[in-house]
């Protein structure tokens, strides 16, 4: 098992919140939590390994043409100037993430995600918008964004880097870095912490089962896959 694998299966079972503690418990009180407006689509837990990429505001003005050439230009636009790059290059467990620098638009939609799903993503976060929004959560691609936007990217936005470091939420993400996502939103560990973070987020998961199992026995209630 490569040292990737090893970062996966040792956060798989851990929650947000234990991760968050787990930075805590290094002295990372400042850093890791993406802000809290950036929101699941639809209510799911996560984990993977960041692949970053950034995308600036389109500076040109769209030329005036008819229907039909817009057609052909919309097409060379997805070819030339906002293209997803990422998509030649998944490893099994990247976790997408999308730096779209405040632009009002779609990056993401139903077609794209499921393409990187297929390939091995196991979900996208960005400080912009998802577009396609119904098929997205039928699809069951698991998306945490800022916000949803109707909008296509033609005449908007242009891609600019691939595994640069980009600010999410006010977190500097790098490729490699480990993300957890879940309803409670997005944590992010700094890769050189990943062992560190996890040992303490074990302990505090532990803690936590613990405590709930002896509430629901108390209860009567019958045990879940939470406290066992
Ligand atoms: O085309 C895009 O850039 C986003 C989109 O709507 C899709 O992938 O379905
Ligand atoms: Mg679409």
């Amino acid at each position: 098992m490569d040292d990737r694998d090893k970062i996966l299966e040792l956060y798989k079972d851990l929650r947000v919140a234990d991760v968050r503690d787990g930075m805590d418990w290094n002295m990372m009180h400042h850093y890791g939590s993406v802000h809290y407006e950036i929101r699941p689509l639809f209510r799911t837990r996560v984990v993977g390994i960041a692949r970053t990429a950034r995308y600036v505001p389109y500076e040109e003005a769209v030329p005036s043409m008819t229907p039909d050439e817009y057609t052909d230009w919309a097409k060379w636009y997805y070819k030339e100037v906002c293209y997803d790059p990422w998509h030649k290059s998944i490893t099994n467990g990247d976790f997408m993430v999308i730096d779209q620098s405040g632009v009002d638009v779609g990056i993401l939609g139903s077609n794209n995600t499921l393409g990187g799903i297929k390939d091995g993503i196991v979900g996208y976060l960005s400080n912009g918008g998802v577009r396609d929004t119904d098929e997205v959560i039928l699809q069951g691609v698991p998306v945490w964004s800022k916000f949803i936007s109707q909008k296509m990217d033609q005449g908007r936005i242009r891609f600019d880097a691939l595994d640069v470091p980009v600010n999410i939420g006010g977190v500097v993400i790098r490729t490699g870095d480990v993300v957890v996502a879940d309803g409670d939103g997005v944590i992010v560990v700094p890769r050189k912490l990943a062992y560190e973070v996890a040992k303490y987020a074990h302990q505090e998961l532990k803690s936590d089962k613990a405590g709930r199992k002896r509430i629901y026995e108390a209860m009567g209630r019958a045990l879940d896959h939470t406290v066992i």
